[in-house]
């Protein structure tokens, strides 16, 4: 089974490392800069427990080098995907199926949805359709990503917490294609379901994402503080609630309560969220995945979203005044 890691930093170099060290997989990943050559250098190295192991990979930074793959892992943030396109389309033959680990609203996500909107392009995370168009979603196999990693310096990958990686198909369907990488995945240690409603999970993810994070970019806090504060507390909440409405009007069913999923934040404690470390390191930030894609569901759908408007707003404000921001 020849496997692409497509963007192999904090998670695609995790699921990179687990793979490799489990050895039964073809294994390559495409990466760039000071962390690809760190990687050529010295293996993919990989802080778990407090053990660190040497992963030795097939890297490169040109995909075309590898040709024609079984699986390619979309595992780079959601506004890398489309200048990136060119770069992907060579690893993609007639049989491929693709990964994507991207935090947010898929850009897949009409597609096998069923209902009025079956087919519709998301703006807000496919600009003009362009990712649509080259990768095609019927090679899609979604994925929800629960480990929190970083990259602690160049090659060097630490493992904070969780092993699960949900996978499913856009349309439902338990196929082989998605079984057989679960396999792998498993034999890696890693957890991997394959899920039958991979969209109302993607959703539940997507409910904390969507408002802890930019809240806590506005206002430099931990989850923990956001949630001891009633006043941000509501907010989040406010936010939550508008978007479960857009996802109960698409089919979604959110299988646990509002106060227990803000609960659940709560209990990470003092973590700063990917968008307020992005913020602080002067990366770009997953604004248009995470709160302009809901934000776009909710025109569709007919349904208000003045908290999540507001907020967006402002986080993007913050974003462009720190360059960390760049509409799609
Ligand atoms: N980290 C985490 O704990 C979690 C992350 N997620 C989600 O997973 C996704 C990935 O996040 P994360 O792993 O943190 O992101 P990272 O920024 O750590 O990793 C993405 C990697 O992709 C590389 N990349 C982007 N474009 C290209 C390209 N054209 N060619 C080669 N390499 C490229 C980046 O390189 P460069 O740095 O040079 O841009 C970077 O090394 C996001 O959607 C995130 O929200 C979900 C759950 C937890
Ligand atoms: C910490 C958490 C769960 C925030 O909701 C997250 O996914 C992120 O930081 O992006």
């Amino acid at each position: 089974m020849r496997v692409t890691v497509f963007g192999a930093g904090a998670i695609g170099g995790y699921l990179a490392a687990k793979l490799a060290i489990a050895g039964s997989v073809d294994l390559s990943i495409v990466a760039r800069g000071a962390h690809l050559e760190a990687i050529k250098a010295d293996g993919l190295r990989l802080i778990e427990g407090g053990k660190e192991t040497v992963a030795r990979v097939r890297a490169v930074s040109r995909a075309e080098e590898l040709g024609v793959q079984d699986y390619v892992v979309l595992a780079m943030k959601a506004h890398s995907l489309a200048p990136a396109l060119g770069e992907i389309a060579p690893l993609l033959g007639e049989g491929t199926a693709v990964v994507t680990m991207q935090n947010g609203v898929p850009w897949w996500y009409f597609h096998k949805a069923g209902g009025a909107l079956e087919g519709t392009r998301l703006d807000a995370v496919d600009p003009g359709g362009a990712i649509w168009q080259c990768i095609g979603p019927e090679r899609v196999i979604g994925s929800v990503v629960y480990p929190a990693v970083e990259v602690d310096a160049p090659g060097l990958i630490r493992h904070v917490e969780g092993t699960r990686f949900s996978l499913g198909e856009p349309s439902g369907e338990k196929s082989e294609r998605a079984t057989a990488l679960a396999r792998e995945m498993v034999k890696a240690g890693l957890q991997a379901p394959v899920r039958e409603d991979v969209r109302s999970e993607i959703w539940v993810k997507l409910w904390g994402n969507l408002s802890f994070n930019p809240i806590s970019a506005l206002t430099g806090s931990t989850l923990a503080a956001i949630v001891a504060d009633e006043a941000t507390r509501a907010v989040a909440r406010a936010m939550m609630l508008e978007a479960q409405a857009i996802g109960e009007s698409l089919g979604v069913r959110f299988l646990i309560p509002v106060d227990r999923r803000i609960k659940g934040a709560g209990d990470v404690g003092e973590h700063k969220t990917s968008m307020l470390q992005d913020l602080e390191r002067g990366r770009p930030m997953e604004i248009d995945a995470l709160v302009g894609a809901v934000r776009e569901l909710g025109r569709l759908t007919g349904q208000p979203t003045p908290t999540i408007d507001t907020v967006l707003a402002l986080v993007r404000r913050l974003a462009t005044e720190r360059g960390c921001y760049s509409p799609s």
